[in-house]
């Protein structure tokens, strides 16, 4: 038993750890009868980057999008909790999403174009979130997002501001939707194969990018990529999945390293053709 006098003096108790910012607690995942996420649990401390890996199928995917709120048609949650800074958001209604969607949780997918409308400029896309979301007056909002694509690391960023998304590539299409998405200053950033289209070279520009960002912003991130050495290079953690289930967790250096699992020591071995020692040596 711990002693009463040891747990009240300050000089020996441990320091707290932190609260998580994002609880997920036996995360059930179904399409009507058929069950494809079961009982997925992984915590998130603030200022953390998590990256979620695991074979095309695994729920990577699904998992993200419960936790943004926004499953598939057809796909509802039928367990378990998701927690953000406390607050369970399992059951949110879209009312209660958009007071949550972009100051406290935002993302970014493979595809930037499809996110954007292809009929206006995307300086007017990133105008209208800060007008809508931060209450921003047009004029404001557009030196904020002229400022935004600059930080973004785009260059004639006022050029970039009235461009329509067909003349940008898909690197800067990607640093537009990055710019969105932390348009709101949000705590934690999903990506979800954010990188994976894009050729190498930008891929790592981009990788840079969220880097960055985590620094700058103190920005959790939530990864997901199939690509361990992406993960290597920016998550702290790791959690695999295998079949809608964890299989194992734990430090990124410790996971990729000395493997715990069978299933991850068979995905890490996959990867060691494509370079992973290189970066988890860094
Ligand atoms: N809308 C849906 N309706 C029914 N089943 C779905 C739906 N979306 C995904 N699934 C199934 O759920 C499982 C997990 O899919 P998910 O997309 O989360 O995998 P993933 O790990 O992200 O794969 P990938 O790397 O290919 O994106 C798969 O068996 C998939 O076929």
């Amino acid at each position: 038993m711990t002693s009463p006098l040891l747990e009240s003096d300050p000089a020996t108790a441990a320091a707290p750890a932190a609260a998580p910012l994002l609880s997920v607690d036996d995360l059930h995942l179904s399409a009507g009868a058929r069950e494809l996420v079961h009982g997925v649990s992984f915590d998130l401390a603030p200022g953390e980057a998590i990256g979620l890996v695991g074979e095309s199928g695994s729920g990577k995917t699904l998992t993200c999008r419960a936790i943004l709120g926004v499953p598939p048609p057809g796909v509802a949650v039928s367990g378990g909790t998701v927690r953000l800074a406390g607050d369970d958001v399992a059951h949110y209604t879209r009312r209660q999403w958009d007071r949550v969607r972009g100051p406290r949780i935002a993302a970014v997918f493979q595809d930037p174009a499809s996110y954007l409308n292809p009929s206006l400029t995307v300086g007017r896309q990133l105008t209208e979130v800060l007008r809508v979301k931060n209450g921003l007056h047009r004029r404001v909002a557009r030196a904020r997002a002229v400022e935004l694509l600059a930080s973004m690391g785009l260059h004639r960023p006022e050029h970039v501001h009235d461009q329509y998304p067909y003349e940008l590539s898909g690197g800067m299409l990607q640093r537009v939707l990055i710019a969105i998405a932390v348009s709101g200053d949000p705590d934690l950033l999903v990506a979800d194969e954010a990188t994976t289209a894009l050729d190498v070279t930008v891929q790592a520009e981009v990788l840079d990018l969220i880097a960055a960002l985590r620094a700058e912003r103190r920005l959790s991130l939530l990864l997901v990529s199939h690509d361990l050495a992406v993960v290597a290079q920016l998550c702290d953690r790791v959690v695999v999945l295998r079949d809608g289930r964890v299989v194992e967790s734990g430090p990124t250096r410790q996971v990729l390293d000395e493997p715990a699992d069978p299933y991850t020591r068979a995905l890490v071995a996959d990867h060691r053709e494509y370079g992973l020692d290189r970066l988890v040596a860094r």
